[in-house]
């Protein structure tokens, strides 16, 4: 028996298929700890509460540890009803015929609602990952929604953009991925993202010295920035496991810090590397005591100069498109 208090985790979209792999994962202790107890609450819209419900009589079968207890509610105030960890990953999906401004909207209704829930139930301390798209803007919304709530709490999930770019590079230099290290994503988690390999090193080499810039411009960033598209291409749906995944590591990374290294998060720009403050935008982060800090102090060539602002100019497009339908308060 352990004494701990159980941590409330609440994980929204939880009938989805993210949801189907990130929840097993979160139960078995893999993203705080297999000493943890933890209360899930799922949220669904109304229509996917049943398929929920199934979800949550397969997590009872599995037999946990650190499991206590799951609910699963179509209401948002329930949901994050002290929430110590909030995992936003249902929202709306683009669909045909559906312009920006519209899937825009149709997401401030559901990241709205959502952050004012967070802001009004959760618990003091909560800490946000917005996992649905678009991530970033999302995050915004739903922060905003939550004034009571500081903006570093508010977080967009680039994780998987990092990952993606670690796994390339340790793939093109025949070493593991975990040989790697000071990966930057920066901007949007879009097509725009700058994955930045300038300071990373690959077992203690630097690896400018390692690859070619041509490989760098004509493969590894366009591989990174649209392998969501090809996910799609190639399995026929959208990542899945692998975005459950990097949702862990980003929550875990969070939680228990980034010693001796660092990753990458969307946070709430304090300005930092020309980034307009307030907009959730990608950096490299270290964790430590709890809390996620940009790395500071980093040399941006002209080359990712460029890339960066690109990005950055889509966040901002996108935050005076949702503040132009009278969404960001
Ligand atoms: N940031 C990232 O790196 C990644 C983000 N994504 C995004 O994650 C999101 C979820 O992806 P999937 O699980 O594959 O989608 P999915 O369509 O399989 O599941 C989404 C679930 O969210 C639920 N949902 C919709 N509105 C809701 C609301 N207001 N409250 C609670 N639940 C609600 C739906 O009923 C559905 O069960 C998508 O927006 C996708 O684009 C996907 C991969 C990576
Ligand atoms: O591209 C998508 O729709 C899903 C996604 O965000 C990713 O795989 O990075």
């Amino acid at each position: 028996m352990t004494d701990q208090q159980p941590v409330t985790v609440t994980v929204t979209g939880a009938a989805g298929q993210i949801g189907y792999a990130l929840l097993f994962r979160i139960a078995s202790g893999a993203m705080l700890g297999e000493d943890v107890p933890i209360r899930l609450r799922l949220l669904e819209v109304p229509a996917a509460v049943r398929a929920a419900e199934g979800t949550a009589l397969e997590l009872a079968d599995c037999a946990f540890g650190p499991l206590v207890s799951v609910d699963v509610t179509d209401r948002p105030a329930e949901a994050f009803d002290g929430a110590d960890v909030a995992l936003l990953v249902g929202s709306r999906p683009r669909t045909a015929g559906m312009e920006r401004s519209d899937l825009l909207e149709a997401n401030a209704g559901i990241f709205g609602p959502q952050g004012r829930a967070i802001n009004d139930h959760a618990a003091s301390g909560v800490r946000v990952l917005v996992v649905g798209n678009p991530a970033n803007t999302n995050a915004l919304i739903a922060a905003t929604s939550a004034p009571d709530v500081p903006r570093e709490r508010f977080t967009a999930m680039t994780r998987l953009d990092h990952n993606r770019a670690v796994a390339q590079l340790a793939a093109r230099l025949g070493c593991r991925a975990s040989d790697v290290d000071g990966v930057s994503i920066w901007g949007n988690h879009s097509a725009t993202q700058y994955p930045d390999v300038t300071h990373a090193t690959a077992g203690g080499q630097p690896v400018p010295t390692l690859v070619e810039q041509d490989w760098l411009e004509s493969e590894f960033i366009p591989r990174v920035a649209r392998r969501g598209a090809e996910i799609i291409d190639v399995r026929g749906a959208s990542s899945a496991a692998s975005a459950a995944s990097a949702a862990v590591d980003h929550v875990r990374d969070w939680v228990h810090g980034t010693p001796g290294r660092w990753t990458s998060a969307g946070v709430a720009s304090d300005g930092s590397y020309g980034v307009p403050e307030g907009l959730v935008s990608s950096f490299p982060v270290r964790s430590e005591d709890g809390r996620f800090s940009i790395v500071q102090g980093l040399d941006i060539p002209a080359f990712s100069r460029a890339r960066i602002d690109a990005s950055v100019a889509e966040l901002e497009a996108e935050r005076d498109a949702v503040r132009g339908l009278g969404l960001l308060g």
